[in-house]
């Protein structure tokens, strides 16, 4: 995409849209972003503030309306009710499909070209409803997924092996939620096995996988929200599709093999995903990964027909 498209940030007077927004204009693309949310007098707050944090990187920052935002490029929708602490994920849906079903009607006539991605709660839920309702191709729908959580368990790994968390190739798989899963066995650092570096023959991998999977528990329980990790993701996720830039990440994506949407490695490009990679899971993921399917499909059965 040409430089000065137009991406839209709805819910963006809240912690984590504001947060994808800075994020975003401290990435050297400059966009023209559009801030968007119910609540105005806050949006256009935020809107000018992180306008004057944009001048070094030459973003435009602004408040749009529904319309306009429905013409986008890049269609990012943060909106929505958020947990509390002990709260599920899953406890947000129905108040989080409301809020979406009014945003997506709000937009229409959606831009045919867009690309919409989903960060509200339950993500990989509200993904496959968004592409429904949209009717947009389901490669142009994706979601955050499980990449805030493939960068928690990165930071973990660099600690323990003392590489840089680039250079780590590990996901977590299946939903952003509590069903979520590591894929150890395709797992490697540098093309070398993750369980041949020394220092993973002491690791309890259930106990990483069970603090990865907490993480958003604590920061709720600590400071009501978790939204600084999750904006950096944002704003990758939206310079992979402003860029076309081709970038292999953990997201939530229709995948053909597993029959429905569910977060696992896929390239992401400017018309949103361009291929889903299929890892090779052992017997114990494959088993997980279907787990995480089926709970994802059955919650949105319950909204798409
Ligand atoms: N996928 C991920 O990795 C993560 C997802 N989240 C999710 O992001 C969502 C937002 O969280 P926060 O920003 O902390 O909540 P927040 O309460 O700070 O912000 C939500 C914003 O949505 C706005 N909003 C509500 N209804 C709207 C509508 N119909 N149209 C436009 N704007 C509307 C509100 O006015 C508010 O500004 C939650 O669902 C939360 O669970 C949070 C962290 C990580
Ligand atoms: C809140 C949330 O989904 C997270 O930080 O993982």
């Amino acid at each position: 995409m040409a430089p000065g498209c137009k991406v839209a940030v709805i819910g963006s007077a809240g912690n984590v849209g504001a947060s994808v927004v800075f994020s975003l204009v401290n990435t050297t693309y400059p966009a023209d972003i559009m801030m968007v949310d119910v609540n105005q007098r806050l949006v256009r707050g935020q809107a000018m503030d992180l306008a004057d944090a944009a001048w070094p990187t030459g973003h435009r920052v602004r408040t749009a309306n529904l319309k306009e935002a429905g013409q986008a490029d890049l269609i990012i929708i943060t909106a929505g009710a958020r947990q509390q602490p002990g709260e599920l994920r899953d406890g947000l849906l129905d108040r989080n499909y409301e809020i979406l079903h009014s945003i997506l009607s709000g937009l229409k006539p959606v831009n045919p070209n867009a690309v919409v991605l989903m960060i509200s709660n339950p993500v990989d839920v509200l993904t496959g409803i968004a592409q429904n309702i949209t009717g947009l191709p389901k490669s142009q729908v994706f979601g955050s997924g499980t990449l805030l959580d493939s960068g928690r368990l990165r930071n973990y790994l660099a600690k323990l092996i003392n590489v840089r968390q680039t250079s780590i190739h590990c996901h977590v798989l299946g939903e952003h939620g509590d069903s979520q899963f590591v894929g150890w066995s395709s797992a490697r650092i540098g093309g070398v096995k993750l369980d041949q570096f020394p220092e993973m023959q002491t690791i309890d991998k259930a106990k990483i996988e069970h603090d990865i999977a907490r993480t958003a528990y604590d920061i709720i329980e600590a400071k009501g929200a978790t939204y600084y990790g999750v904006g950096v993701c944002g704003a990758i996720l939206a310079t992979s599709v402003l860029q076309n830039q081709h970038d292999i990440r953990s997201v939530c994506c229709h995948s053909t093999k597993w029959g429905g949407y569910v977060s696992t490695p896929a390239v992401i490009c400017s018309r949103g995903i361009d291929r889903v990679l299929e890892l090779d899971l052992d017997n114990e993921e494959t088993e997980k990964m279907e787990h995480a399917v089926e709970r994802i499909k059955g919650q949105t059965k319950r909204f798409v027909e």
